[in-house]
Order: C-alpha cells, then sequence, then structure tokens
C-alpha cells in the first residue's frame, strides 16, 4: 500500500488529503501537524475549518484510510510520498520585510524529513513557494541525504476556500512539476497515478519544476488582477453614472475575457492573493525587473485604494463624521461559505472605522468574536504564523462588540456596512431593519448584494459599489 503523509493540516492539507483518502481506498493517507488543538479539531466532530461537503468526506473516510496525528516524524518516516503543505506567510522583518515569502516552517520541515527519513521519498511542494525554491529544498534534503534519493515535484494547489471539494473533485486541472530526468519523471508519474484515481488525464499536467511553481504565483496574480480592474473601473462607473455590473457584463460576454471573477467589491481578501503577488513583485525585483514588479504590485494598490475608498464613502456621507456612532457591520469573512477571516477586507474597513470613532457592532454567521478581536488587534501579517505562534490573548477593541444576529448587530445603528455576499444578507427583513435604526440610515453594500432601488424605497440612503450615486451622495465627495 503507497502511504502518503501530509505535513500541515489546514485549510489546503486536510482537505485536499481528505479528498485524496476518498478517491483512493488503496492509499493510506496520515495528515500530521504540530499543532495539536487541530489535529484534535480534525479527530473530532467539529473540524477546525468551514468548508461545505468537508464533514462528509472525512466522515466517509477517517479512520479507514485518512488518519490525524502529531506525531510528525514517526507518519514522515514510514511515507513514500510527503506533501507539505505548511505557511508560507510574508516576511515581516529582515531582508525582503513586506514582500518576499518566508520559507522558516517550509526549511524546518525539510530538515526534518531529512533528519528521519530511512527510505527514498517523493517530496512533494503543495504550499505556493517562491520559483526556484525546490532548488533550496533538494539542497537541504540532498546535505543530509545518508544515501537515500528524493526526488521534489511542485504540485501547487489552486482550490478556492467555500468551493474547496467541489475544486477538487473536478479540478480545471492539477499541475505536476518535476525533475527532467530518469528518476524525475518516475516520481512525476507516481503522483499522477494518485490523481488518476479521480481526475481525467488530460486534466493533469506536467512541466519542468520552475514552470509549476511559477504558474501558481502567475494564476493568484491573474485572477487578483481582474478583480482590481473592474475595482478600478467600479470608480470610475460611480463619477460617470455608469454601472459597473451592466459593464462587467458587457465586457464579460467576449469570450476571450470571459465573465467569471467580475464582481466588483469593497476589495479582495483572503490568505493568498496579496501575499503572493507581493512574493512575485520581489522575486521581479530580485531578478532585476522593476518595470515588472511595479506592474504587479498596482494590483495590490488598487485592492487597497477601493477598501479606503469605501471606508472614505461611509464617514463623507454620514457628515464626514462617525464619532460616536453605531455602524453594523455585516459579515467578517473574507468571502461567504467559509470561517476564513485571513486578509479579510473588514479587517482594513473596520480599522478605518474605528480611526474614525465609530462603534461597530459585527456580525457573521460564522466568525467567532475571540477571532474578530485577534484579527483587529494583530499587527499585519501576523495572522499567517502557525497558530501557536500568534498572540494569544490581545486586549479586546472595546468600541467592537460582536452579536449573533443581523438584527441585533442593525438595531439602532447609523448605518449598515455589508462586507461579505452571504446569502443570509439577501433575504434579510430590511424593512423592519430600517424601522429600528436611527434616520437618516444609511446602507453601503460593499458586495452588491442588495437591490438598492428597493432599499431606496424603503427609505435607506443606498451606497453600492460600481453603481450610480444616490443623490444624497453626489453632494458629500469622499475626498481623503
Ligand atoms: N488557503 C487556501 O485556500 C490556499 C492556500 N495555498 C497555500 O497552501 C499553503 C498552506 O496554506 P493553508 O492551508 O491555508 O495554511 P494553514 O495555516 O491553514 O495551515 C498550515 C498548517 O501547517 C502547520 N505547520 C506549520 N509548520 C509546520 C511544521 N514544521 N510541521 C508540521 N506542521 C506545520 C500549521 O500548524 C498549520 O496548521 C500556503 O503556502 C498557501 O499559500 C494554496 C492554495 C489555496
Ligand atoms: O491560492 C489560493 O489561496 C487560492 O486563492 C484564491 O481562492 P480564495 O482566496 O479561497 O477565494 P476567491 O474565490 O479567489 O476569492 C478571493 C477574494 O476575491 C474576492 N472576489 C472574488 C471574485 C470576484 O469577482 N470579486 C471579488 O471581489 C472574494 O470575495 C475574496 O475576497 C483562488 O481563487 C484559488 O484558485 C487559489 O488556490
Amino acid at each position: 500500500m503507497v502511504k502518503i503523509c501530509c505535513i500541515g493540516a489546514g485549510y489546503v492539507g486536510g482537505p485536499t488529503m481528505a479528498v485524496i483518502a476518498l478517491k483512493c481506498p488503496d492509499i493510506e493517507v496520515v495528515v500530521v501537524d504540530i499543532s495539536k488543538p487541530r489535529i484534535e479539531a480534525w479527530n473530532s466532530d467539529t473540524l477546525p475549518i468551514y468548508e461545505p461537503g468537508l464533514d462528509d468526506v472525512v466522515k466517509q473516510c477517517r479512520g479507514r484510510n485518512l488518519f490525524f496525528s502529531t506525531d510528525v516524524e514517526k507518519h514522515v518516516a514510514e511515507a513514500d510520498i510527503i506533501f507539505v503543505s505548511v505557511n508560507t506567510p510574508t516576511k515581516t522583518r529582515g531582508l525582503g520585510a513586506g514582500k518576499a515569502a518566508d520559507l522558516t516552517y517550509w526549511e524546518s520541515a525539510a530538515r526534518m524529513i531529512a533528519d528521519v527519513s530511512k527510505s527514498d521519498k517523493i517530496v512533494v511542494e503543495k504550499s505556493t513557494v517562491p520559483v526556484k525554491t525546490a532548488e533550496a529544498i533538494e539542497k537541504i534534503l540532498t546535505h543530509n541525504s545518508k544515501g537515500i534519493n528524493y526526488q521534489i515535484l511542485s504540485n501547487p494547489e489552486f482550490l478556492a476556500e467555500g468551493t474547496a471539494i467541489e475544486d477538487l473533485f473536478k479540478p480545471d486541472r492539477v499541475l505536476i512539476g518535476g525533475r527532467e530526468t530518469p528518476e524525475g519523471r518516475k516520481a512525476v508519474q507516481a503522483l499522477k497515478d494518485v490523481y488518476a484515481h479521480w481526475v481525467p488525464e488530460d486534466r493533469i499536467l506536467t512541466t519542468n519544476l520552475w514552470s509549476a511553481e511559477l504558474s501558481k504565483l502567475a494564476a493568484n496574480a491573474f485572477l487578483a488582477q481582474r478583480i482590481s480592474s473592474v475595482n478600478a473601473i467600479s470608480a470610475l462607473c460611480e463619477a460617470t453614472g455608469a454601472n459597473v455590473s451592466e459593464v462587467a457584463y458587457a465586457v464579460g460576454k467576449d469570450t476571450r475575457i470571459g465573465p467569471k471573477f467580475l464582481n466588483a467589491s469593497v476589495g479582495f481578501g483572503g490568505s493568498c492573493f496579496q501575499k503572493d503577488i507581493l512574493n512575485l513583485v520581489y522575486i521581479c525585483e530580485c531578478n532585476g525587473l522593476p518595470e515588472v514588479a511595479n506592474y504587479w504590485k498596482q494590483v495590490i494598490k488598487i485592492n487597497d485604494y477601493q477598501k479606503s475608498r469605501f471606508v472614505n464613502r461611509v464617514v463623507a456621507s454620514m457628515f464626514n463624521t462617525v464619532a460616536g456612532k453605531k455602524i453594523a457591520v455585516l459579515g467578517f469573512a473574507f468571502k461567504k461559505d467559509t470561517g476564513d477571516t485571513r486578509e479579510t477586507p473588514a479587517i482594513d474597513v473596520c480599522k478605518g472605522l474605528l480611526g474614525d470613532k465609530a462603534q461597530i457592532s459585527i456580525y457573521d454567521p460564522q466568525v467567532t468574536e475571540d477571532q474578530i478581536q485577534r484579527d483587529l488587534a494583530m499587527n499585519k501579517f501576523d495572522w499567517d504564523r502557525p497558530m501557536h505562534l500568534q498572540p494569544t490573548s490581545p486586549t479586546a477593541i472595546k468600541q467592537v462588540s460582536c452579536v449573533w444576529d443581523a438584527y441585533e448587530a442593525t438595531k439602532g445603528a447609523h448605518g449598515v456596512c455589508i462586507l461579505t455576499e452571504w446569502d443570509e444578507f439577501k433575504t434579510l427583513d430590511y424593512q423592519k431593519i430600517f424601522d429600528n435604526m436611527q434616520k437618516p440610515a444609511f446602507v453601503f453594500d460593499g458586495r452588491n448584494i442588495v437591490d438598492p432601488e428597493k432599499l431606496r424605497e424603503i427609505g435607506f440612503i443606498v451606497y453600492s459599489i460600481g453603481k450610480p450615486l444616490d443623490a444624497w451622495l453626489k453632494d458629500m465627495p469622499a475626498v481623503a
């Protein structure tokens, strides 16, 4: 029986390995992590991450050919194929701080593999890493090899949170990069055989190592660039009276452009887009390509602009101050169907409103109060460290309260900011919300999920990203 061990039981390691175990009953899969609480949660009825369909997959194979353990060294030693799916956060200190990927966790995993291995291994980069990381990993492994043969493969993951199980069941493509040597090709084939259990052959792409590593960074940069493009156009729509949804629809009808990923928003969030683009920028700079670096940097600048533009709209339309005013925030996760808050635009929006002394009442169906308080207190990039390295009990921010109901959050509020596109926000009783709010009552829709006309009929003053402006807002320009 082939044995797979995955180091890192996070958003990628957990679901990916659960699906491999489900689709490959002839393979034993063990997911290991240094975080004891995380592994305990994977072994319990309350999994550590919320992902539609995941519970079902885990229940079907846990204890059969899927195991979760903290005994990292034992399972690494026994495995034939080792996936490494640990954090690769942005460096916060030293060379490349604020841009370069911090490979501390990757390096320590590689050193541990070298220490405990007694047989040949295929080591698979699942984490998103800078191009050429495989070379560094190879050096670490072969320097301590004791005659053991290691083959390094790059097999980046393209799943999106909220649809991870769907994406894993039916991936657009699986990408495997390896060395172009007989041993390298054999290793690529071994990994191909795993995916071939359920992925059609023509969707399994094989490339050289560097193409696979770079394709992951490029794919995320292209996706984020689409959002920044439509968000840039949304600002122009507001200035001209065009409607961004109509523009995006018309643009996306061109089959060369396509309709997906053109929803204007308060900004993209999530653990990877910003981090991976910063990493790409750094690699370009290191390779003497400042023009290319600046091109990609602009995608992040527009994203930051979009978030601060939103805050400015809120403050400007409420007579240029929100001091002491209750603002309801609906949605804190970076997108719907996940409890993940990493780099969520809600953090920057809330911090912006707090900077103007607002009182914020937050409701999100999946995010805990503890998480929200930690996010608002944490320094940038600290969120992407393993749990045990994050600040444990930050001082709670007094102006922020978290409630478990949208109606409670909006009661007595001056304004409502919709920051995540949870389906339940589309069907709220907005008349009831209006009746219980201060007047004039404002809705700032950062996800374009409510019908502005219907809300205006109720009496709200409405701001929707990239939509023709309410007369009220036209008279209140949002200048920083
Ligand atoms: N979250 C996502 O949707 C996607 C993430 N990625 C990439 O996958 C990688 C992992 O991301 P996530 O799963 O989201 O991170 P995560 O933070 O959810 O999980 C990483 C896990 O690795 C563990 N870990 C760190 N060092 C370790 C070590 N030396 N030994 C054992 N365990 C260790 C941590 O305790 C943590 O549980 C990152 O490189 C990310 O860029 C790629 C595609 C999608
Ligand atoms: O490397 C990663 O981590 C993953 O990053 C993204 O996945 P994810 O961040 O989970 O979610 P997305 O659906 O891409 O959304 C990212 C952000 O963009 C926003 N978004 C998305 C689409 C859109 O049209 N407009 C928009 O503002 C979302 O609300 C969210 O805040 C990619 O879609 C995955 O392919 C990739 O594997």
